[in-house]
């Protein structure tokens, strides 16, 4: 039987990797794994019991406790906390504005990180990972590994778009551009393309073109190997 396909996909934020990696899991018969979930979901669960996200110490202290559990299914990706379905709430500015600092805590990325092997491990077929540190640190022998850009600009006008305009492109702009260099400039795996990652830039294509383009880079890899 031929091994499990493992497709790392990183980028930074609003960059597309979420709605990438849906479509090329479910084109290709694979699970699938939102890594950002899941410092969301365990964000969601630090500000729900009072523990202040800025005290590194104390995230540290309850990294552990908290019980998060990530659906693979590329059609309906669901992320409890604790029994919780937080598949919403993560999705909330309250926890858009505390993941960057939560994620920099080393116990939190290494309990994240055991979750992460675990349901790379448990795919039969084979799954899409997305993230920031999946290609350099997480499944660094992934089958293939793609790191999605784009524009700040065009970034922000996307996520604008998809939030009806409620909030401007420059509060936009501005608000992923501080996220990536929070991500980029912590110690514990920063942000990162890996040495062996192909970059995939997003500006200008359209979401179909891009999920052409990483099955095809997927497909190039696997008649490599196999
Ligand atoms: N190629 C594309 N063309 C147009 N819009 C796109 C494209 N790719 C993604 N989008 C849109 O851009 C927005 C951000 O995409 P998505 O959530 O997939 O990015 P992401 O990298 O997972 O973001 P985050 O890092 O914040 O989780 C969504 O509204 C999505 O529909
Ligand atoms: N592998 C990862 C994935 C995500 N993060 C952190 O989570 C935040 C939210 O991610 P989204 O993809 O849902 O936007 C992100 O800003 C990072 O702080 C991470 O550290 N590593």
């Amino acid at each position: 039987m031929d091994n499990p396909v493992i497709v790392a996909i990183d980028g930074p934020s609003g960059t597309g990797k979420s709605s990438t990696s849906k479509a090329v899991a479910a084109k290709l018969g694979l699970s699938y794994l939102d890594t950002g979930a899941q410092y969301r979901a365990i964000t969601w669960w630090m500000l729900n019991n009072g523990i202040d996200v800025n005290d590194p110490a104390a995230v540290a202290d309850t990294a552990g406790k908290a019980v998060v559990v990530s659906g693979t299914d590329p059609l309906d990706p669901q992320i409890s906390v604790d029994g919780v379905d937080v598949t919403m709430p993560i999705r909330s500015q309250e926890v858009t504005a505390a993941v960057s600092a939560v994620s920099a805590v080393p116990e939190v990325r290494s309990r994240m990180v055991e979750y992460q092997r675990a349901a790379a491990a448990s795919a039969a077929a084979g799954i899409v990972v997305e993230g920031r540190d999946i290609g350099t640190t997480v499944l660094p022998d992934a089958t293939a590994k793609i790191f999605l850009t784009a524009s700040a600009a065009v970034r922000a006008a996307r996520r604008s778009t998809e939030l009806n305009g409620t909030v401007s492109v420059a509060a936009t702009q501005e608000a992923l551009t501080r996220r990536d260099a929070a991500d980029s400039g912590r110690k514990t795996s920063p942000l990162a393309m890996a040495a062996d990652a192909v970059e995939v830039d997003t500006s200008e294509l359209t979401l179909d073109q891009v999920v052409d383009r990483v099955v095809a880079l997927v497909e190039q890899k696997l008649a490599t190997v196999r």
